[in-house]
């Protein structure tokens, strides 16, 4: 078993927990209408060209670039009209030398054309013969076949996650049904025995549950799909039971509260005899939420989170997200950085402990073109700062706070 708050870094915990884990979400084929917000479960490869001819992006005429060549306002070059190419229509005839064809935005290009002229670029001489007053560059008012999309290229990535650009692709692709992971099941149990459901009014010395749902909140963000077991006694035994029936029946389990040292805090041994390898770690060296427990059960994860409800958002946000949206963790620095990708100048002073990460809720405002980061106070048992709070920052774990002025790095939300 884990040594008792033996704090690690967030790298080191992300580390233990991606070493173990097997997450294994289950696959479905649905349209593409149904795809949005998914991850598709294996590459996807065109079939065919997009677009499949080569195209006109203006009203106008297919030429041979060439033939236009010098043309200019005092001396058109002057082409033959060969006809007219309808929208929809193959064009099957080849372009001659010193001819051209009349053809819409998005009509076949005739063979053998390599650019077009727009019709605001030609004057029309006795309905067979049109004067081009400025010269084109071949590919030019053109898409070729293929420029969108070529056979066997791949059209999206496994893992990736379907926008409606996406869907627009594979659409265009000709792929209209897909392969897509399925949300991952996450059950949410709160524990502690002064915790109570949110429509009984609470008696002296208890609360209402807050974290079953802003977990359930955040975890939908994700595209997840939580489930909300309840709150459970703070006893090993139905602690226990809940537990693994969490676990049978969904593909993460989050159990809030009884993380720290209390004496009643059975969570960790709880989690400890669900199986192997068990608890990776209990405390990370960040504020808030160092009493965190990450376990892995047979490839699912399994985190206690810390019970004040500011602390299980910032652990959530740290540990848990990045597995429900894209089944690990950042990887590299790019992703790394996109976790936290907004810069914005700290406007007071704040203290922090070297060795120890810290997460600031922040207030953002424009101040003459500069964005400000303003630190919301107040202690981590309070939900309020979380709603006044309009963003994350970090102070990196080898600073001892940040000074006015200084620049940070948010996650806004
Ligand atoms: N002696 C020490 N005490 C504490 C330490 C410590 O290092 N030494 N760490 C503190 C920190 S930091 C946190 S965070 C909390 C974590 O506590 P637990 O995870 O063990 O959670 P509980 O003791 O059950 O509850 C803490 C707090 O949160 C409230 N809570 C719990 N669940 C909910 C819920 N679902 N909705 C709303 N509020 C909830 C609970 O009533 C307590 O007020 O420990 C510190 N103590
Ligand atoms: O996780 Mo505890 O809140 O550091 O407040």
């Amino acid at each position: 078993m884990a040594e008792l708050f033996k704090a690690i870094t967030v790298a080191q915990a992300r580390e233990m927990i991606g070493r173990n884990l097997n997450l294994q979400p289950p696959v479905k084929r649905v349209s593409i209408t149904e795809a949005l917000g998914k991850r598709v479960a294996g590459d996807i490869t065109a079939e065919e060209d997009v677009p499949g001819f080569d195209r006109s992006t203006m009203d106008g005429f297919a030429v041979m670039a060439r033939d236009t060549f010098g043309a200019m306002e005092s001396l058109p070059a002057y082409l033959d009209v060969d006809g007219e190419i309808f929208m929809g229509k193959e064009a099957s005839l080849a372009i001659v030398g010193g001819r051209t064809w009349r053809v819409p935005t998005g009509g076949m290009l005739p063979p053998g054309a390599d650019a077009v002229v727009m019709v605001e670029h030609t004057e029309e001489l006795d309905g067979r013969t049109i004067g081009v007053t400025r010269p084109v560059a071949p590919g030019e008012n053109i898409v070729r076949r293929g420029e969108d999309v070529s056979t066997g290229s791949v059209v999206l990535a496994r893992g990736h996650s379907i926008r409606p650009q996406d869907m627009g692709f594979l659409a265009a692709a000709g792929v209209h049904s897909l392969e897509v992971e399925e949300p991952l099941r996450v059950t949410i149990i709160s524990t502690g025995d002064e915790v109570v459901p949110p429509e009984r009014s609470p008696g002296p010395g208890q609360v209402r549950d807050v974290n079953s749902y802003t977990l359930y909140g955040m975890a939908g963000q994700c595209g997840a799909y939580p489930v909300i077991a309840g709150i459970i006694k703070d006893d090993f035994q139905t602690l226990k039971e809940a537990m693994e029936k969490a676990l049978t029946g969904s593909d993460m389990v989050l159990l809030s509260g009884g993380s720290s040292v209390g004496t009643r805090d059975v969570s960790s041994r709880v989690i400890e005899s669900l199986g192997r390898p068990g608890v990776l770690f209990h405390g990370i060296s960040i504020k808030p939420g160092k009493p965190t427990i990450g376990a892995v059960v047979d490839g699912k994860p399994v985190f206690g989170l810390p019970g004040h409800p500011v602390s299980a958002m910032v652990v959530f946000a740290l540990l848990v997200e990045p597995l429900l949206k894209t089944g690990r963790y950042p990887q590299n620095e790019r992703e790394k950085r996109l976790e936290f990708p907004l810069p914005a100048k700290i406007n007071r002073n704040v203290r922090s402990a070297a060795g120890r990460e810290d997460f600031l809720r922040v207030e953002l405002k424009m101040e003459q073109g500069v964005m400000v980061a303003e630190p919301v106070l107040g202690k981590s048992g309070l939900i309020g700062t979380m709603v006044r709070a309009e963003g994350l920052a970090r102070i990196p774990i080898e600073k001892e706070g940040v000074e006015a002025g200084e620049y940070v790095l948010v996650r806004p939300f």
